[in-house]
């Protein structure tokens, strides 16, 4: 590794080391993430992040320093964050509340750096306070781009899914297609989690962790936090992708923007551009990430919105699939004898503390999981028995076959809460306001996760 001088071992990932270096050509440190390129989906993964890494220039995102091979390893230098990640912080308060300055700082710069990922029409899919960091100087940036995906207007289809149960949205649990607001609930949960140092989605079992979040069914925060900090919160959580506002709504017309626009260096607005990649630099970004196919990009009419510049069109599918508010039928009925246990609301520190004694090296070496369809009465039997700690996990959920879309809930007949508009009676809906038209992208694929539900439980 010439070039760089090893200062310490930061941490260890699925798939290798990250280290603290010292790169001789320049004076501030870096990460240098190894990968071994003997792990297949590792060594894959870290491709897509330096080559999404790269094409990302944003003050809230990691910034990516170079890329190269060694000794049978991968390597990717990026930035340094000496403030370690989200996680970490939270869990050093322990009981003590972040300020209300603090959370709308971090969040207003969060909420940026997605932006900038989602301006690209790229899908980060792995939010969560783990992959957020913290620099010296108290800057939050955006990292871990290993699960993101790039949406093209070009016909085609994802193979795949990528979360982490507590983060991941109703959507992907109830099998629908998932866009730009699956990553917004995941900031939400981000959010809370720096509002009350708690879980939103907190449950003792995985069966409730589901219906949980499928229900958006979570502890009101705390009285003392300011009236849009509950609003906002509450829209984050819609459990209908169409109610959650993006984060361009978030950013400009919600009721927050005001008290987060002060936390963002001000632009004008005839200067502000939105940095979208042309359709082609997405494919050719797609491409270089190894996506075996380009994922749709679909809305009902613009699909990107007015300010979708000149680019063409061509070739885009048909009006976008539709969803009911709260959890689907299937869900319910799968989960109706479930053993719903409510949570003591145990904080983070303990939750994940709890995941961490789990055997270390087994915990670190293990390969991200891989969820394919299986038969849904397998489901309550294998929930039975996984451990709720492999919830925060990242998982590979991939889409097999064609046929009709079904849920990993699903019990073989499809609950139609994707039928016309107005056949749906949904008052949430008005409630403040559907943000249908604030969808920019999405991917119309369906995923199953019980094989790898059923890996966890085999694991533990
Ligand atoms: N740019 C960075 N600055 C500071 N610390 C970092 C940076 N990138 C990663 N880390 C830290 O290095 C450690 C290893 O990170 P890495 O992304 O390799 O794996 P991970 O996120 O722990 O697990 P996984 O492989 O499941 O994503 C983590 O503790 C992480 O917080």
């Amino acid at each position: 590794m010439d070039g760089y001088r090893i200062l310490k071992v930061i941490g260890e990932g699925s798939f290798g080391r990250a280290l603290l270096v010292q790169p001789e050509e320049c004076d501030s440190k870096c990460v240098l993430k190894e990968i071994r390129k003997k792990a297949r989906s590792g060594a894959e993964q870290s491709r897509r992040e330096a080559v999404l890494l790269a094409r990302m220039n944003h003050p809230n995102i990691v910034a990516f320093k170079d890329s190269f091979e060694a000794d049978g390893h991968l390597y990717i230098a990026m930035e340094f964050c000496g403030g370690g990640d989200l996680l970490q912080r939270i869990r050093q308060q322990k009981s003590s509340h972040f300020s209300q300055d603090v959370v709308l700082k971090w969040f207003a710069q969060m909420c940026s750096g997605a932006k900038h990922i989602h301006d690209k029409r790229v899908l980060h899919r792995d939010l969560k306070a783990k992959n957020i960091f913290l620099t010296d100087n108290g800057i939050v940036k955006l990292g871990d781009f290993g699960s993101a995906c790039v949406l093209s207007s070009a016909q085609g289809y994802a193979q795949t899914y990528v979360g982490t149960p507590y983060y991941v949205s109703p959507e992907i649990w109830d099998n629908k297609p998932y866009n730009n607001k699956s990553d917004v609930w995941s900031l939400g949960c981000v959010l809370y989690e720096l509002c009350t140092l708690r879980h939103p989605f907190q449950a003792q079992s995985w069966k409730s962790l589901i219906l949980r979040v499928c229900r958006g069914a979570y502890d009101p925060l705390p009285k003392h936090l300011p009236y849009e900090l509950h609003y906002l919160i509450k829209h984050m959580f819609k459990t209908n992708p169409r109610d959650r506002p993006s984060i361009q709504t978030i950013l400009t017309s919600h009721r927050i923007s005001r008290l987060l626009q002060k936390h963002l260096p001000t632009e004008k607005p005839q200067t502000a551009r939105v940095h979208r990649w042309r359709r082609e630099e997405g494919e050719m970004v797609a491409a270089l990430m190894g996506q075996k196919t380009l994922l749709t990009a679909s809305t009902v009419e613009s699909p990107f919105g007015e300010n979708s510049d000149s680019e063409s069109h061509e070739g885009e599918p048909g009006p976008r699939r539709r969803w009911a508010a709260g959890p689907s039928e299937t869900v319910l009925k799968v989960l109706r004898d479930a053993d719903v246990i409510c949570s003591d609301s145990m904080p983070i520190s303990e939750l994940e503390a709890s995941s961490e004694a789990l055997p270390c090296e087994a915990q670190q070496k293990r390969e991200r999981r891989q969820w394919d369809r299986e038969p849904p009465e397998r489901l309550l039997s294998l929930l039975e028995k996984a451990s709720l700690d492999s919830a925060f996990k990242t998982y590979t959920i991939h889409r097999k076959g064609e046929g009709p879309p079904m849920g990993p809930l699903a019990d073989g007949k499809d609950d139609a809460v994707d039928g016309p508009e107005d056949d749906i009676i949904d008052e949430s809906r008005l409630d403040p306001r559907s943000d249908d038209e604030d969808t920019d992208f999405e991917e119309e694929a369906h995923f199953d996760l019980l094989d790898g539900l059923e890996r966890i439980t085999t694991d533990y």
